[in-house]
């Protein structure tokens, strides 16, 4: 019983250690049995949905811990519009929803943070200190967080906005493999977000992709928050390897950027304040 108090104490609380902080759902110390026969990838315990929001090309992440009696989950990049599409996947998976994150504060849609806060009690929204944006949490390079067993460390990956993270999946004998790579807008497949506004930066975009997702093992894969190309996937090797802005030097990368001449998006003026309050506003009149 003591055991299972501390377990519950540690749970859902963000602490420091001397290398990372870690945000917690539930320590697997304390697991009863294991569960197999989900839907997950090839360690057994990931359960894995890649998530399509087409008016604004967004992709949203579930992922959970298959092998936990609880299973908890995260949702990485919810978009408003398709929050019930995703609260509905997550109970027929018997899931349980712990996060809703941001991979930054997005100009084209609004999050679906705030809208799964509401309808989905106990969720906790996180995203990057350095976005300033609202959350229940706030993450910081190095930090993990953890859900059952597994674990995503953030990058910081500033470029695109200011407070962009990109969220990797841990190495290790438990964890899933490949790696995985949630790039946001930072990182695109044979693109990357655009660097014109929300503090971006061309310069600080090469360097942060050529440090803090080139150097992840060659097969970890790549997920995006968007793709206008049709495509889902890919990996670290193949963008080293074709990405047609990111294999040429930086000065040449940095005239790309600043000739992209990309319209600003359509929902600009009222994606990024809605989203600096996680989607808060607003909330109670689409809840309805
Ligand atoms: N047309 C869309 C916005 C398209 C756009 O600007 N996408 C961004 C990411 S969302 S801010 C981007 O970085 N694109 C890079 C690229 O090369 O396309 C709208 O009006 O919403």
């Amino acid at each position: 019983m003591l055991s299972k108090f501390r377990f519950l104490q540690f749970s859902a609380t963000l602490f420091s250690s001397a290398s990372s902080r870690q945000i917690a759902t539930f320590s697997a110390k304390f697991r009863p049995q294991m569960e197999m026969g989900s839907a997950t990838n090839n360690n057994g315990k990931l359960v894995f949905r890649q998530l399509f929001e087409k008016d604004s090309s967004t992709y949203t992440y579930l992922l959970a811990d298959a092998s936990h009696p609880d299973k908890p989950a995260l949702l990485v990049d919810p978009v408003d519009k398709t929050v019930d599409r995703d609260l509905s996947l997550v109970k027929e998976l018997g899931l349980k929803l712990m996060y809703a994150i941001n991979t930054h504060v997005h100009a084209d849609h609004v999050t679906g943070t705030g809208l799964l806060k509401s309808k989905a009690p106990g969720v906790k929204s996180i995203i990057s200190k350095a976005s300033k944006a609202k959350a229940d949490l706030f993450v910081e390079p190095g930090d993990r967080i953890c859900f059952g067993d597994l674990f995503l460390e953030v990058r910081a990956t500033p470029g695109h906005t200011l407070g962009c993270v990109t969220y990797v999946t841990e190495d290790g004998p438990d964890q899933p493999q490949p790696r995985m790579a949630f790039t946001g807008d930072a990182l695109l497949i044979r693109g990357c977000g655009r660097t014109d506004f929300q503090g971006g930066s061309s310069e600080q975009l090469y360097n942060v992709c050529s440090k803090q997702i080139f150097t992840l093992p060659k097969d970890t894969l790549v997920y995006p928050a968007h793709d206008y190309k049709g495509f889902s996937v890919s990996t670290v090797g193949e963008e080293m390897m074709y990405n047609p802005r990111l294999t040429k030097d930086e000065e040449t990368f940095k005239n790309i950027m600043a000739n992209l001449n990309l319209s600003y998006p359509k929902m600009i003026d009222i994606a990024v304040p809605a989203n600096m309050v996680c989607g808060l506003q607003d909330v109670e009149s689409k809840a309805s």
